[in-house]
C-alpha cells in the first residue's frame, strides 16, 4: 500500500490492534477474548484449505445440502467446526448462529459470554475445488478484524467506481431496474466509457475488490430468487455494515441493508452495495420506475 514502507518494522497486527483499541474502550476483555478465539479459528480454516488437495479436503461432505439448500462441502463442515468450538470455548458467546446449522446454537450455561456471533464459516464454497478466493464472513452483536496484519488504516472507498459486479447469467429473470441499470452501465448515454464487468461468485472476494477499488456489487431480488440468495444475518449485514463504514452505502433497493428486521436466522436479502455515487444511480432508477 502507497502508505506503507517497504520492510515495515512497526507492525500493526489484528492482536495489537485489539489491545489498543480494548485499552481506550477500557472494556472487559470479553470481545478480545472472542476475536482471539475467531482468529485462530479463521489461521486454522485457512491453513485447511491451503493443504485440502493433499488432505483430501476437497470435495462434497457426506451430508449433501444444508438448510438454505446449498451443496455442502467438506471444507464448509470443517470451517463451520473450528469456528463453533473455537467460540463456545472462549467463554465470550452465547448464540451462534452458522449458514451450516439449521438451528441457532445455544453455547452451554457454563461456558455462556455475552456476544451473539452469525457466521458464514467459508463463503464461495462453490470456488474452492478451482482455488479462487473464498473466505469467512462474521458479524458480532451484544446481547443484543497469519497474525493479521492491518494494511489499511481508516479504509475509505471511492465515492464512484467503473466496475459492476453481478451474475449476468439470470439477466433473464432480472427486473426491469436491474436491467435498466446494467444497460446503463454497458451504454452510456452521457458519452463516458463503460464500466468494466467482474464477477468472481464469492461474495468475500467480489466485495472485497469493490471495497478497494470502487464500483458497484449486486445481488437482487429476481424472479428466481424473489428475496436475493444471500443470507442477511451473515452474509448481507457484515458486509453492509464495512461498505458503510468505508463511506459506500448498501441498499435492498426499498431500505438500508442494516436497517432489516431480521425475522429468521438463515432469511435472505436483496443487497446492492458500493460507491456511494453507484448505488445512488441504481436507487434513482429503482426509484423512477417506482413512481411511473
Ligand atoms: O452465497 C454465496 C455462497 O456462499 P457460500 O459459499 O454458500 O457460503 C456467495 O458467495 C455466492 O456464491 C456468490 O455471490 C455467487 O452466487 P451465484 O452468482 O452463483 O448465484
Ligand atoms: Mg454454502
Ligand atoms: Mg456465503
Ligand atoms: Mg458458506
Amino acid at each position: 500500500m502507497s502508505d506503507r514502507s517497504p520492510f515495515d518494522t512497526n507492525l500493526v497486527t489484528v492482536t495489537r490492534f485489539m489491545l489498543e483499541e480494548g485499552r481506550k474502550a477500557k472494556g472487559t476483555g470479553e470481545l478480545n477474548q472472542l476475536l482471539s478465539a475467531l482468529y485462530t479459528a479463521v489461521k486454522a480454516i485457512s491453513s485447511a484449505v491451503r493443504k485440502a488437495g493433499i488432505a483430501n479436503l476437497y470435495g462434497l461432505s457426506g451430508s449433501t445440502v444444508n438448510v438454505t439448500g446449498d451443496e455442502v462441502k467438506k471444507l464448509d463442515v470443517l470451517a463451520n467446526d473450528m469456528v463453533m468450538n473455537m467460540l463456545k470455548s472462549s467463554f465470550s458467546t452465547c448464540v451462534l448462529v452458522s449458514e451450516e446449522e439449521n438451528d441457532a446454537i445455544i453455547v452451554d450455561s457454563d461456558q455462556q459470554g455475552k456476544y451473539i456471533v452469525c457466521f458464514d464459516p467459508l463463503d464461495g464454497s462453490s470456488n474452492i475445488d478451482c482455488l479462487v478466493s473464498i473466505g469467512t464472513i462474521f458479524s458480532i452483536y451484544k446481547k443484543a478484524i497469519g497474525e493479521f496484519v492491518l494494511v489499511n488504516k481508516n479504509v475509505t472507498m471511492k465515492k464512484k467506481g467503473n466496475i459492476y459486479s453481478i451474475n449476468e447469467g439470470y439477466a433473464k429473470y432480472f427486473d426491469t431496474p436491474v436491467s435498466q441499470y446494467i444497460t446503463k452501465k454497458k451504454y452510456p448515454e452521457d458519452g463516458t466509457s463503460p464500466y468494466g464487468a467482474r464477477y468472481i461468485g464469492s461474495m468475500v472476494a467480489d466485495v472485497h475488490r469493490t471495497l478497494m477499488y470502487g464500483g458497484i456489487f449486486l445481488y437482487p431480488a429476481n424472479s428466481k430468487s424473489p428475496k436475493g440468495k444471500l443470507r442477511l444475518l451473515y452474509e448481507c449485514n457484515p458486509m453492509a455494515y464495512i461498505i458503510e463504514q468505508a463511506g459506500g452505502m448498501a441498499t435492498t433497493g426499498t431500505q438500508a441493508v442494516l436497517d432489516v428486521k431480521p425475522e429468521s436466522i438463515h432469511q435472505r436479502a436483496p443487497i446492492v452495495m458500493g460507491s456511494k455515487d453507484d448505488v445512488q444511480e441504481y436507487l434513482d432508477i429503482v426509484n423512477q420506475y417506482n413512481c411511473k
